[in-house]
């Protein structure tokens, strides 16, 4: 079949846009085009031209300057995957073979592989083109996820992605940073190892080549006794691989790491062996992509917002643009060093993102607008002055201000889950100085609500009985509505968990804090001085409500195991480690994520074939302080699950 020269000619000017959007990619790490841009045009070449050579082009340009360490020629190329976007396309792959199938996100970073002889790291190269790569061990060895050593004399390769966490890509996108690919392609061709340290890159592991696993849930788990991170992974049957990409969409946005879509893999060893590869992608993987949620409108103003504490974040109004789905008109814009940095104007095309939130993100400029966007003196709500803290910008009264104070009263409300205080209520209700401070929802009587414009009788008693019916807060929940920075979810499930009541939490300290795993210095020390700060509001709110204890997650409340927490450690026997929390939590007890002195015991699981944890040497240093907690072995674990149950049968 002769191909028509229309047709050609569009064949000919896709493989040249390719090509340029490839250079830019993956040798200048700044790609002018989303991904979703992309791919569109890769799958309308492939509709074309299915044997172009475009079409197996990957990686950095041969000529492009190595930057560095040396040429690096992997054992077994490192190809692509192949993509689908369409349920139908992902159900005709299943088909083809045999047995489960693994999904696990596509993790938007840097392709790495590892290679281990006898027990250690010898050199961690980068994809290049697939069959050679750039030498970068020494930056990899300063990522805190790729152990040094493993437990393993066998000559083994670990295939992973490289990548930066987006808490840790928070500060940089401040600082008007785009995306935390780019900066960890950046990050990772560093000449000066501590400047590559600095990015604090993470690594996920999702391959495993040289050992004698003879599942992909085989390698993932032997992987995590290696040492490296287990990756969130789901195991599917073949009729409902669906389920994975559905799964996957709904975390996505509470993932701590970006995803552009979901890798499938089947699960047998020997049947991905039967499937093999083409020169492109192997046939046992396929990656489904996420897609559409990029969009340019025009930025028309910038709106000034007042939050509760008092920031002043600025926010853009754009013109009706449709990403996904959702016609979005608002986008962040986080604070006035992010509006200087992408050097915005006002009538500037601008490119919006939806990256899995539903308040999509201002991501950079294309065409520049005329008039600068000005940043205000006076606070847009009480007219106090700005006080400017490096990139942000503050009301500089907020205790008096009603913008802060009326979004305290909303955040309040929002968090106890007292429904229909609506910012028009609440409004009225600082007008006639009834609502100042969250104390005063208590105090509130039906008939002055009732005088409220658009109020009545009706409204103002079922506002009041709203407040009697959260007169009991669970100490989580009252900790979150005090709205003190930090002290978010998270921070506080894991104070209510651990002191159990409002008094012992008000005695914690920052080196306390520091001990857990998952709280760093900067929070310890604002939550620390937020409550003491919060003290009066505290004091005066314990007046009106009793605060209770958390409730146990699964069961009625007590329980044999009640007042008593566990870490575990190691790989256990017996059952999963998700099963064993499973079981101590049914009991009573309660499941921390680290080792410290308010611990009662650490489980150290029986299959022991590496070296001792990082955990097992917290607590044996805790026990050399005279900390009362101890480390119970699987068996003893196991006695006392038994010891338990029978106890709770009987009484
Ligand atoms: N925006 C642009 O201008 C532009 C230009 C060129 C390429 N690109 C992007 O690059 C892609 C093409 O590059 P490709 O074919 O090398 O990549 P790919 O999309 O085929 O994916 C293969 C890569 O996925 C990664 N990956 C992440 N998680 C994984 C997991 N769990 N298992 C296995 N692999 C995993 C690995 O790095 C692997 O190398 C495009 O689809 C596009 O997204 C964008
Ligand atoms: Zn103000």
């Amino acid at each position: 079949m002769s191909k028509s020269t229309k047709e050609k000619a569009e064949i000919e000017s896709l493989e040249s846009a390719i090509r340029h959007h490839n250079h830019l990619y993956w040798d200048k790490a700044a790609p002018e085009i989303s991904d979703v841009d992309y791919d569109k045009l890769v799958r309308r070449l492939k509709d074309l031209s299915p044997d172009s050579a475009v079409l197996s082009e990957m990686g950095p340009s041969k000529d492009a300057p190595r930057v560095l360490g040396e040429a690096f020629r992997h054992k077994e190329p490192m190809l692509s995957l192949d993509k689908c976007y369409e349920p139908a396309e992902l159900e005709q792959w299943a088909a083809s073979f045999e047995g489960r199938v693994v999904a696990m996100p596509k993790f938007d970073g840097i392709a790495c592989a590892l290679h281990y002889e006898d027990g250690r790291l010898k050199v961690a190269a980068t994809r290049g083109d697939g069959s050679v790569g750039d030498d970068i061990t020494v930056n990899v060895l300063e990522i805190k996820d790729v152990p040094a050593t493993i437990p393993t004399k066998e000559t083994v390769e670990v295939r992973g992605e490289i990548y930066m966490r987006l808490s840790v890509f928070a500060k940089f996108k401040a600082a008007g940073m785009a995306n935390p690919r780019n900066l960890t392609a950046g990050a990772i061709k560093q000449k000066d190892k501590s400047k590559s340290a600095a990015y604090e890159l993470s690594f996920a592991a999702y391959d495993l080549i040289g050992t004698r696993a003879d599942s992909q849930v085989g390698e993932l788990e032997e992987l995590v006794r290696f040492g490296f991170a287990k990756v969130d992974y789901l195991v599917l049957e073949r009729d409902h691989v669906i389920e994975g990409f559905e799964k996957f969409t709904q975390w996505r946005p509470n993932l701590d790491y970006e995803i552009d879509g979901v890798v499938y893999k089947v699960d047998a060893i020997k049947e991905q062996r039967r499937l093999g590869q083409t020169s492109h992608h192997p046939r046992f993987a396929i990656a489904y992509k996420f897609q559409g949620d990029s969009g340019v409108s025009i930025l028309r103003q910038v709106e000034w917002s007042v939050a509760r504490t008092g920031a002043i974040t600025p926010v853009a109004i754009v013109d009706p643009v449709n990403l996904s789905g959702v016609t979005v008109t608002r986008a962040s814009l986080h604070n006035v060093a992010f509006i200087g940095n992408l050097g915005l104007t006002l009538g500037a095309h601008v490119t919006l993102v939806r990256r899995g939130g539903v308040i999509p993100n201002l991501e950079n400029v294309t065409v520049p607008g005329t008039d600068p966007v000005v940043i205000p003196e006076q606070c847009p709500s009480c007219g106090s002055v700005v006080r400017r803290d490096r990139d942000f910008i503050f009301c500089s009264k907020p205790s008096t201000c009603k913008s802060a104070v009326i979004g305290q009263l909303a955040h309040y409300a929002a968090t106890i889950g007292m429904l229909g205080f609506g910012d028009a209520i609440l409004e009225h209700g600082y007008n006639a100085e009834l609502l100042r401070s969250p104390v005063d929802f208590y105090t509130l009587r039906w008939e002055d609500i009732a005088k409220f414009e658009r109020s009545g009788e009706k409204i103002a008693k079922k506002l009041v009985a709203e407040v009697d019916k959260k007169r009991s807060l669970e100490l989580a929940t009252f900790l979150r509505a005090l709205g003190i920075s930090e002290l978010g979810k998270h921070v506080s499930a894991i104070l209510a968990d651990r002191y159990r009541t409002l008094d012992a939490v008000l005695q914690v300290t920052e080196e306390e804090l520091l001990e857990t795993h998952s709280i760093g210095a900067s929070i310890a020390k604002s939550v620390v001085a937020g409550l003491a700060e919060a003290r009066p509001l505290i004091d005066a709110l314990r007046a009106h409500v009793t605060i209770v204890a958390p409730a146990h997650h699964e069961g009625e409340g007590g329980g044999p195991l009640a007042g008593l927490s566990f870490v575990f450690t190691g790989k256990m026997v017996a059952f999963s480690r998700s099963e064993a929390e499973k079981r101590v939590r049914a009991l009573g007890a309660a499941v921390l994520s680290s080792v410290t002195k308010q611990l009662t015991y650490l489980v150290v699981g029986a299959d022991k074939s590496g070296p001792k944890s990082t955990k097992e040497k917290a607590a044996e240093k805790l026990i050399g302080q005279g900390a009362p907690l101890k480390v119970l072995s699987e068996d003893e674990l196991l006695a006392m699950l038994e010891g338990a149950r029978t106890h709770e049968s009987r009484s």
